[in-house]
C-alpha cells in the first residue's frame, strides 16, 4: 500500500502541490509557511532529490532556502497520498495529460485549486473548466488563485496578496485559509471567470510592455498601453461573465501592474526580446520557463472575435509574434482606425 512521504502530526493539514517549477515551489512554501504539511510533485527524481536532500530548487528559486514542511517526490500516488487539497502548477498546455494521470490519485472530497494563467490552446477553455471537465464531480471543490505574484519575490518572503476564487464561498474561505502566513495573504471571492481571465489577459499586455520597452519607448507608451490594455481586459472579461470590479482588483490591475513593470516576469522578458528584434521561433529557445502570454494570443483572440470584442493591443501583439509588424510601429494604445473615440 502506498504510504505518505511523511507523516503530518495529527490534526495538521495534508496538502499536495503538482509542479516543481518557480511558481509550484513557491506555493508550497507559502502553504508549508502557512502550517500545512506539503507534497510536492516534480517530475524529474533529480529536482526531487535536490529539494529533499538540499532544501533548494536551484533551477527555479536559486538562493531560497525551502521550508522542512514541504517533501518531494517524482511518484504522484505518494504525493497524493491523504491531500485533502490538491494544487496544479503546471504549464497550461499540459493540464490535461496531468489530470489524466492523476485523477485516480486524486482523494475524494479533495479540493481542487489552479494556481495557472493560461488558456488551453485548442479548447479555448479555463484551467478550472479542464480541472471539471477531466474530473467530474462538484464544481464548488474547484478553486483558482490570481494576483500580483511574481514567485521569485514570494520565496524571498515579500508581502503581497492574492485572490482565491470559487463558486463556494465556504471553498475558497478554506483555501485562503491554507494559502495565508505572514508575508502572503490571501483574499476571496465568487468570480472564477473573472479570476482566472485576469491572469491570462495580464500577460498579454505585459508581451507588450515588454515589446516596446525591447524598442526603447518611454513611460508615456507603456502607461498608455496599460491602461488601455486594463479596458480591453475589462471588456473581454466582462462579456465573458466576469464582475467588472475583479479586473480593477488583485488579480486584474494588481496583477497587471507586477507582470508589466517586473524583469521578473517571463511574459514581460518575452516581449522585450521580440521587441530587440529577435524572431517567435529565436524567443521560444532563449525562454527556459514557462511565459504563458505567448499560448494564450490566440485563444484569447478568437474567443473575442467570436464575441465582437475589439482588442487592439493583444491583436497587434499577435502580428508581432507572427513577424507580420515590426515592433517599431507597434501603437498599441491605438486603436486601429482613425475615429476619435471615448475612453
Ligand atoms: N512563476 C510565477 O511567478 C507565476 C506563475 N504562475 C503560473 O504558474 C504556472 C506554472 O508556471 P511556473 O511554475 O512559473 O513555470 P516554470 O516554467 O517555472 O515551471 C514549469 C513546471 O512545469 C513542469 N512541466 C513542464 N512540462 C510539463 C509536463 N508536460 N508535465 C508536467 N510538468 C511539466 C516543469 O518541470 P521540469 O522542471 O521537469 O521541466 C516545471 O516543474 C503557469 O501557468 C504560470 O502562469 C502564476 C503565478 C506566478
Ligand atoms: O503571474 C505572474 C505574476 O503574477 C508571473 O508572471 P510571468 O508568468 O510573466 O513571469
Amino acid at each position: 500500500m502506498t504510504q505518505p512521504l511523511q507523516l503530518p502530526p495529527p490534526g495538521m493539514r495534508r496538502v499536495a502541490v503538482l509542479g516543481a517549477g518557480s511558481w509550484g515551489t513557491t506555493f508550497a512554501k507559502v502553504l508549508a509557511d502557512g502550517g500545512s504539511s506539503v507534497a510536492l510533485w516534480a517530475r524529474r527524481p533529480e529536482l526531487a532529490r535536490e529539494i529533499r536532500e538540499s532544501r533548494r530548487n536551484s533551477d527555479y528559486l536559486p538562493g531560497i532556502n525551502l521550508p522542512r514542511g514541504i517533501v518531494a517526490s517524482p511518484r504522484l500516488e505518494e504525493v497524493m497520498f491523504g491531500a485533502e487539497q490538491v494544487y496544479l502548477s503546471v504549464p497550461s498546455q499540459t493540464l490535461r495529460e496531468n489530470l489524466r494521470a492523476v485523477r485516480e490519485l486524486i482523494p475524494d472530497g479533495a479540493i481542487v485549486v489552479s494556481l495557472m494563467k493560461g488558456l488551453e490552446m485548442q479548447t479555448r477553455h479555463r484551467m478550472s473548466e479542464v480541472i471539471l471537465q477531466e474530473l467530474g464531480g462538484d464544481p464548488d471543490r474547484i478553486a483558482v488563485v490570481s494576483g500580483p505574484n511574481l514567485a521569485l519575490e514570494i520565496a524571498k518572503e515579500q508581502p503581497t496578496a492574492a485572490v482565491v476564487a470559487s463558486r463556494s464561498l465556504e471553498t475558497a474561505e478554506e483555501i485562503a485559509r491554507a494559502a495565508t502566513n505572514p508575508y502572503f495573504r490571501s483574499f476571496v471571492n465568487t468570480d472564477v471567470t473573472g479570476t482566472e481571465f485576469g491572469g491570462v489577459l495580464k500577460n498579454l499586455i505585459a508581451v507588450a510592455i515588454g515589446i516596446v520597452d525591447g524598442v526603447g519607448y518611454g513611460e508615456n507608451t507603456k502607461a498608455s498601453i496599460i491602461t488601455r490594455g486594463l479596458v480591453e481586459m475589462t471588456d473581454f472579461a466582462v462579456a465573458h461573465g466576469a464582475l467588472p470590479e475583479t479586473m480593477t482588483g488583485l488579480a486584474g490591475l494588481g496583477d497587471l501592474i507586477a507582470t508589466c513593470e517586473s524583469p521578473l516576469s517571463r511574459n514581460n522578458t518575452a516581449g522585450r526580446l521580440l521587441g530587440q528584434g529577435y524572431a517567435f521561433r529565436e524567443v521560444i529557445q532563449q525562454m527556459n520557463q514557462t511565459a504563458e502570454g505567448l499560448s494564450s494570443v490566440a485563444p484569447v483572440l478568437e474567443l473575442a472575435e467570436a464575441r465582437g470584442i475589439g482588442m487592439p493591443i493583444v491583436s497587434q501583439v499577435a502580428q508581432v509574434l507572427a513577424g507580420t509588424l515590426n515592433p517599431r510601429d507597434i501603437a498599441p494604445h491605438l486603436t486601429t482606425d482613425d475615429t476619435p473615440q471615448g475612453e
